[in-house]
């Protein structure tokens, strides 16, 4: 029961000219130097090409003053805006959080990898993902979900990315970690995926399809590479039922995660919902899994608040959040900057991500934000 393609305008692809920018950007950091150091090797023009695609979706804009047309203008770019937000972020995500992606729920005790490896074996306990099957990460980032979820079910697993300097570096990984047997990688736009219909056992995306411009596109285009019987299973990034658009405060909290997160347009439960439906799926489970009552909320690393410390060891991920921390970051980026050790950008990049921090902040603790709206479909039909 093959679904048509969605009618959202999507980008036309060129992967030559996107692998031969991630060669002029990255060189060959992708290969080993990881998160700061790796920062520190890109070339600096192609880097000033990157910023200027990135930040001119949100320089000069703010919730007060931005129209349907500046958002409009985002959704019809989102490849280009979400391909060049990961060229500026990831090496700072791997310095600041692994290579998961991702948040998780948190216990009393537990460690931050311990955690984030149980938020990926929880999504795929409910997919009920078996040893062999056929399976899809949409959005794979560096693969740190693929590789525990391969270890964890023993499936095989092939992780769609648009960004190249992501593939080069989870394909690293994967040699690295002796999984790449099982685990392999494409490069390529999720709304328009390189793969025939009827393709996968499961497809699962974990906080990386809030990047499309639609929720119903992206959502029809796994429904069309799933075999009949196959099963989805997202944790989605999702303004709540409290979320009111007529409120200043609530809107300039959405662009705030938006820019800071390279969003084109993030929706609310209400609109995922109907587009699951919309694509096909019989929904078997949804639920806000931040809506648990948790003695730690999911948002504690980038709160920079002391009073979340477990041990002695979030002490770092908790001092780099606090004011000084982050006081020190931006001067430190911005003498490296001036020394050209590091390229221009660098400063506005780590100062847009520090807007992401708050912004995510702040939805979590008014509970206008989830980045972990669960929700399992499955695509009828016999398996
Ligand atoms: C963008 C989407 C859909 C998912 C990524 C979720 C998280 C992994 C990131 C969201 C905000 C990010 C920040 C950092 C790491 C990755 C995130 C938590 C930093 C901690 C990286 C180090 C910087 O100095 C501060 C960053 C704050 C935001």
């Amino acid at each position: 029961m093959a679904a048509p393609r969605s009618t959202t305008q999507l980008e036309k692809e060129d992967l030559e000219r996107d692998a031969a920018f991630k060669k002029a950007l990255h060189g060959k950091t992708g290969e080993g130097r990881q998160g700061f150091t790796a920062m520190l090797g890109k070339d600096h023009g192609a880097q000033k090409e990157a910023v200027d695609e990135y930040f001119k979706h949100w320089d000069n804009k703010s919730s007060a003053t931005e129209t349907e047309e500046t958002r409009k203008a985002r959704r019809d770019q989102y490849a280009t805006l979400t391909r060049h937000y990961y060229n500026l972020a990831t090496d700072l995500y791997e310095y600041g959080w692994g290579q998961s992606f991702h948040f998780s729920r948190y216990s009393k005790g537990e460690a931050f990898r311990q955690a984030m490896a149980r938020h990926e074996h929880y999504l795929a306990l409910k997919m009920n993902i078996q040893e062999g099957q056929r399976v899809l990460d949409v959005g794979c980032g560096v693969g740190g979900p693929a590789r525990e979820i391969v270890k964890f079910t023993g499936c095989n697993t092939v992780g769609l990315n648009n960004n190249d300097y992501q593939i080069e570096r989870a394909t690293n990984y994967a040699k690295r970690e002796g999984l790449d047997h099982k685990l392999s990688f494409t490069k390529g736009d999720f709304m328009q995926m390189p793969y025939p219909d009827n393709s996968f056992d499961a497809v699962y995306a974990i906080e990386a399809t809030v990047h499309a411009p639609s929720l119903e596109g992206i959502y029809t285009e796994i429904f069309r590479v799933l075999k009949p019987g196959g099963v989805f299973g997202v944790y989605e990034w999702l303004m709540t039922d409290k979320y009111n658009n007529d409120d200043a405060h609530h809107r300039a909290i959405r662009l705030g995660i938006e820019q800071g997160d390279g969003i084109a347009n993030m929706e609310k439960i209400e609109v995922a919902l109907a587009a699951m439906k919309a694509a096909g799926f019989t929904l078997e489970l949804n639920e806000d899994m931040a809506d648990r009552p948790d003695e730690l909320p999911w948002y504690w690393p980038l709160s920079g608040d002391l009073r979340y410390m477990q041990s002695i060891w979030d002490l770092p991920t908790l001092a780099r959040m606090t004011k000084i921390g982050r006081g020190l970051m931006h001067n430190f980026v911005g003498a490296l900057e001036s020394i050209k050790l590091a390229p221009k950008g660098t400063q506005k990049t780590a100062d847009s991500l520090a807007l992401a921090a708050d912004s995510l902040v702040a939805g979590g603790k008014e509970k206008l934000f989830t980045p972990m709206y669960l929700m399992v479909g499955r695509k009828p039909g016999k398996a």
